[in-house]
């Protein structure tokens, strides 16, 4: 039984009667009436597939010209509907025009069962092939919609980030290759999209591809697709993501993670612009703009002879350096209040600021894991809080992270002031108590009592 509804149109009852006894067989479901004035109120009831429809209905009438009509009315409601004519020997010109006019195919009347089935079966094919573009169509644009709702634009004053936003946008609409250096969580990835939404491919796809969580098994297959049979578990043909991101950009991230023979793979394929399928013999051509990213020092490999130099002259022919987030001054606040208010939002409460202390810590906070981690620190804080502002207790920062900067206030609260000596204390001595105890000037009990207070 095939998966599709066909509704036929005819004036002549034998025709309909032999049409659904027949279609019954094989198809889900068959709807027939007598008269074309009917199509509106059937296709808004009905989930409609395929229209057999034919040519004439007035009494004397063999010109056609009705069904002409209403296979453009049929087409005005929906340009996707598949219409498929029935006409009487002899008036092959005609279905030609109705072929021109969107109509898919024609059959001749009285017809053949076998060859009226085979023409509704490449029909319903057709129709469900549309379908899933359809689908995916949407998917795809949702997925864009998604990705341009995430990474909204680069945020950030500081002069190194602004630099980069200008260097970015005069590469963008170029082809050229772009490195993107910098430690985890720095925004390479943000970056690597903007630079894709600002390129002439934006309406292409963006391609995102982790290396390093590809095993040495799996980088040949999914990079680069493979034939049925080509290994145990190819029940089918598959293309990889280079040819799933043809017309667009591909992101390879954290190419500093690759082994020499896979670096080897992959530069051949940037060479020659061309991939071939595990199993296949036959090169294809790709078009697609190359982004690359790291937080390895790719220069240091080279030295070593772990990265090669020729794949590091074809991936960088410019590069962006991202710096780290604790040397981007009053952009980690900057940011702190861009995440404060998404989160607010997110979580419903009505958090406006951060208060003065804990600005001062956020500043003199080592960040390792960057922007990431700040994200993380203010959803935490959004969460915790019970008040207005974001407090320093509120923050949760691990007193090993804070640098050599001092976030001691003299409008600090005591409370915090003390906080934040204790914690300095047990962090310059490893965790020694007795040895911080005796630099505060505290016995070891009046250390534990307050490492306790203060939930340390
Ligand atoms: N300039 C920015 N403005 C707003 N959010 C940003 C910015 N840069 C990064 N982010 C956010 O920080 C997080 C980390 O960014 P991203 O994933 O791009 O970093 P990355 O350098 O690619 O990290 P990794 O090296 O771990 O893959 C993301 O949630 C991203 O949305």
């Amino acid at each position: 039984m095939t998966d599709a509804n066909i509704l036929v149109i005819d004036d002549d009852d034998d025709i309909l009667l032999s049409a659904r006894l027949f279609l019954k067989q094989h198809f889900n479901q068959v709807l027939t009436c007598k008269s074309p004035r009917e199509i509106n109120v059937l296709l808004s009831k009905n989930e409609i597939d395929i229209i057999l429809l034919d040519m004439n209905y007035q009494k004397g009438t063999s010109d056609g010209r009705e069904g002409l009509y209403w296979l453009e009315h049929i087409l005005s409601i929906d340009k996707d509907y598949i219409v498929i004519l029935m006409t009487a020997f002899g008036n092959v010109e005609l279905a030609v025009q109705a072929i021109k006019k969107g109509a898919i195919d024609f059959i001749l009347k009285p017809w053949e069962n076998e060859k009226l089935f085979a023409t509704l079966s490449a029909a319903a094919k057709l129709r469900q092939s549309n379908k899933k573009v359809k689908k995916l169509e949407k998917i795809h644009s949702s997925l864009q919609h998604d990705m341009e709702r995430k990474f909204e634009n680069i945020i950030g004053n500081n002069e190194n980030v602004q630099y980069l936003q200008k260097t970015m946008i005069k590469v963008a609409p170029t082809d050229a290759n772009v490195l993107i250096l910098g430690e985890n969580g720095t925004g390479k990835q943000v970056f690597a999209y903007e630079l894709h939404k600002n390129s002439l491919r934006r309406k292409q796809f963006f391609m995102h591809v982790d290396l390093g969580s590809l095993s040495e098994n799996l980088f040949e297959s999914e990079l680069f697709g493979y034939t049925k049979g080509a290994f145990t578990d190819a029940k089918e043909d598959k293309p990889g993501r280079f040819e799933m991101a043809d017309g667009g950009t591909i992101f390879l991230d954290e190419i500093g993670n690759l082994s020499l023979p896979l670096q080897a793979k992959l530069l051949s394929v940037l060479q020659n612009q061309t991939v071939t399928r595990l199993g296949d013999s036959r090169a294809r051509k790709i078009d697609v703009r190359l982004i690359t990213a790291t937080n390895m020092p790719l220069n240091e490999m080279v030295a070593k002879g772990t990265f090669r130099q020729d794949l590091l002259f074809r991936i960088n022919t410019v590069e962006l350096i991202l710096p780290p987030l604790r040397e981007r001054g009053d952009d980690i606040n900057l940011l702190a209040m861009h995440f404060l208010n998404i989160f607010a939002t997110k979580y419903h409460k009505s958090i406006k600021t951060i208060n003065p202390t804990a600005q001062q810590a956020l500043l003199a906070y080592s960040w390792p894991g960057n922007i990431r981690e700040l994200q993380h620190v203010i959803e935490r804080a959004v969460i915790m809080s019970d008040g207005l502002e974001i407090t320093m207790e509120d923050l949760q920062l691990s007193p090993q992270k804070f640098g050599n900067q001092t976030p001691l206030q003299t409008d600090m609260p005591l409370d915090e002031m003390e906080k934040l000596m204790v914690n300095k204390a047990i962090e310059k001595h490893k965790g020694n108590i007795s040895r911080a105890a005796a630099e505060l000037g505290l016995t070891r009990a009046a250390l534990y009592r307050r490492i306790e207070k203060f939930g340390l």
